[in-house]
């Protein structure tokens, strides 16, 4: 396995540097990766958490041997048994149906660009991930104690280590109920990811509660995601991105730890392929889609596989989807982990610290990289909403 020299953080702009190259060196190379060492058996297996919840240490290391087989492999498996109700994950569905109904001024109150951290709502075309114009609608929020069901520890800090309040919530009286649907969901996720996070731990040969303090104010942004139809379904994929007619989401890859995926019943989700081609995810019923994102690639010396995606609604149906990336607490600076290293293997990544490097990452999805004040002056300077 190749190693790079280690880089010493010197300030805050090595770090920087450093995370937004890596991410964009990393989607060009598998981008241009055409490699046909037949990748016929990729898979994304179905991981089923059940023994996960057994007293049994054997049966958790069951469930832990399986994740750590996937993410050495294709990077993305579904899990099912894991234990949020379905009516949970319903109506999470329902209330990304309800917010993107809103007539569009309710919608502009809670602009991202309000925002440093992209959060609030966020019109099509204002981000892109790979430069394409993207037809995606979202509305993104951040972790805050009143939706993690533990309480929190009273620690939890924005990703520039501010303590100011950062989410921007629709008022109740325009949408009675959606804070608390929405909280209710994302407690459930936020557990359910502890809860990997100690699979995660055992499937690295690390002891099961190795990451637990870590993620006592974790960093875990979640999305409400809406993809409208094509205008032109007629058009391939890349005739639609010509004619300006748009891709859902950019190719890409995630930036936390690891991300929790719910969708609706549309399918949309495509996965590079080491061969160059895309592989459309089937939609199963009450599952979670779960990938390893580029902090776990890194901390893991690239052991486990971030590996890239992207969304494209072929379909003639709106597609709503729920992407929770989780991290771990944003002060935490990630080292490689020791059992992710040969004997005299050197990292490959130097430290980085969460919040610092998550923030980078977002910004670069803004024009110029600008960050999303930076990407307000674009917009409005070009007179463009
Ligand atoms: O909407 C989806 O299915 C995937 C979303 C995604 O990949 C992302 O937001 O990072
Ligand atoms: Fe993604």
């Amino acid at each position: 396995m190749a190693t790079a020299t280690v880089q010493p953080i010197t300030d805050g702009s090595v770090t920087k540097h450093e995370a937004r190259s890596t991410a964009h060196g990393y989607l060009q190379s598998r981008l241009a990766a055409k490699d046909t060492t037949s990748d016929t058996g990729f898979t994304i297996p179905v991981i089923d958490l059940t023994p996960s919840f057994s007293e049994s240490l054997e049966d958790r290391k069951s469930v832990a041997a399986q994740i750590r087989e996937a993410c050495t492999t294709s990077g993305f498996f579904y899990v099912t048994h894991h234990g949020i109700p379905s009516s949970i994950l319903q109506s999470i569905l329902q209330q990304a149906e309800r917010f993107f109904k809103l007539p569009l001024a309710s919608k502009q109150d809670l602009h991202i660009k309000t925002s440093k951290y992209g959060y609030g709502w966020e019109p099509s075309e204002y981000t892109s991930l790979a430069g394409d114009l993207e037809s995606k609608e979202g509305f993104n929020f951040g972790y805050e104690e009143g939706l993690d069901k533990s309480g929190g520890d009273g620690k939890y800090r924005n990703l520039d280590g501010s303590d100011d309040k950062a989410n921007i919530w629709p008022k109740e009286e325009e949408l009675p109920g959606f804070y608390e649907h929405v909280g209710e969901y994302y407690g459930a996720v936020l557990n359910l990811s502890r809860h990997m996070f100690r699979l995660f731990a055992l499937s690295l040969d690390l002891p099961e509660d190795h990451f637990d303090a870590m993620v006592t104010h974790p960093g875990g942004i979640a999305r409400l995601l809406y993809y409208p139809p094509p205008k032109h379904p007629q058009l391939t994929v890349s005739e639609s991105v010509q004619e300006k007619e748009h891709i859902g989401l950019g190719a890409h890859s995630d930036y936390e730890c690891f991300t929790l995926l719910l969708s609706s019943t549309t399918p949309g989700l495509e996965i590079l392929r080491p061969s160059g081609h895309w592989h459309i995810a089937t939609h199963i019923a009450d599952a979670f889609i779960v990938n390893v994102a580029d902090f776990m690639m890194r901390w893991t010396n690239g052991v486990y596989k971030s590996t890239v995606h992207r969304v494209v609604n072929r379909s003639r149906r709106i597609r709503y989807s729920v992407p929770f990336f989780f991290s771990v607490n944003y002060e935490q600076v990630i080292e490689t982990l020791p059992t992710c290293l040969d004997e005299g293997e050197k990292p490959r990544y130097p430290p980085i610290g969460a919040g610092e490097y998550i923030l980078e990452r977002l910004n670069a999805t803004t024009k110029d990289g600008a960050g999303f004040y930076g990407n307000a002056e674009v917009f409005e300077r070009e007179g463009m909403s």
